[in-house]
């Protein structure tokens, strides 16, 4: 019997999901077993730097990617979202299972909504993207970076150092915390979130066809097609660091897909915000991208880029 060597980072969260998809992948009844060897990325190692300025996509998966194409592992379960939009040669995606909630969420011990948040009040997180478009609707807002795994980031909330946090609810879903902690749902109408957000990306070597095969069957058609509209934007948009890129698409029964896609300024002063629709999500993406470049995107990315480097 073969047994599947499953890569994942350390951090709960990264566990939390590895261990699912196994589960998952055990339903399958085929005659794999599954062994998880844990990897610390350099992601990880950095906790105090602005994950921005490190270098932002690609952190968490790099030492991954080449355990897998040194066959030290097989597969391996990431965030969709901390997926860069290329993946090095001979590695692809294998499947993504279906999506959970992928709206971002307000954490506060004192107060009960957005709107109730005083004037000028704390909020922590490192995303741009988040920050952009919570001061955009709320420009009196103070936005202070927060780093750390999910649980770390809701420990130093309880610290009293922030009034508020935002965090994917995606993560705290997996880790069967959301009821207990989560104040506020932000609609994705308001805080449009990271391409990918609330799907996984089961990565694996592209000539192993018999994980694909075992792989294939954890997939879930309508997040392939609906994430593939999202990476392609992101693609489109050269995303490569941790820039202000938002993008969420949905799909009807008919696979029409309509994505709708955001590039910001940090400061949330000027927000581009399109929508796209049509059958082929790659083409969608594509477009979209194209659209807000001739709206202004591009200059808005080059100057976020070029504050990152200075
Ligand atoms: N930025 C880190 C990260 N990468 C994936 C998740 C969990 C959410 C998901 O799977 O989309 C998180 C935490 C967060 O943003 O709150």
């Amino acid at each position: 019997m073969r047994k599947i060597i499953v890569g994942s980072r350390r951090s709960k969260l990264a566990l939390t999901q590895t261990n699912w998809v196994i589960d998952q992948l055990k339903k399958a009844g085929m005659p794999f077993e599954f062994e998880v060897k844990e990897i610390v990325t350099k992601g990880d190692v950095i906790l105090n730097v602005t994950l921005s300025k490190v270098g932002g996509k690609g952190l968490f998966v790099k030492e991954i990617e080449q355990a897998m194409l040194d066959k030290e592992i097989d597969i391996a379960v990431h965030s969709m979202k901390d997926m860069p939009s290329e993946l090095p040669e001979g590695l692809e995606i294998g499947c993504t299972p279906k999506r959970v909630d992928p709206r971002d969420a307000l954490i506060s011990e004192k107060y009960s909504s957005l709107r109730e948040l005083p004037n000028g009040a704390v909020v922590g997180t490192s995303s741009l993207r988040r920050a952009a478009q919570l001061l955009n609707r709320r420009p009196d807002l103070t936005m202070k970076s927060i780093r750390g795994n999910i649980d770390t980031r809701l420990e130093k909330l309880k610290s009293g150092e922030f009034d508020a946090i935002i965090l994917a609810a995606a993560g705290l879903e997996r880790m069967g915390w959301s009821s207990d902690v989560v104040t506020e749902y932000l609609d994705v109408d308001l805080c449009l979130p990271a391409v990918g957000q609330g799907s996984l990306a089961i990565e694996c070597r592209s000539e192993d066809s018999e994980v694909k095969e075992l792989l294939s069957t954890l997939n879930d058609e309508y997040t392939y097609q609906t994430v593939q509209a999202e990476r392609a934007f992101l693609h489109s948009l050269e995303g490569g660091c941790q820039v202000p890129i938002a993008a969420f698409a949905t799909m009807t029964d008919d696979h029409e897909v309509t994505l709708t896609g955001l590039v910001a300024d940090p400061e949330g002063k000027k927000v581009l915000k399109e929508i796209n629709k049509g059958k082929d999500p790659q083409r969608v993406g594509v477009d979209l991208a194209e659209e807000l470049k001739s709206l202004g995107a591009k200059k808005i990315l080059d100057d976020v880029k070029k504050d990152l480097n200075a």
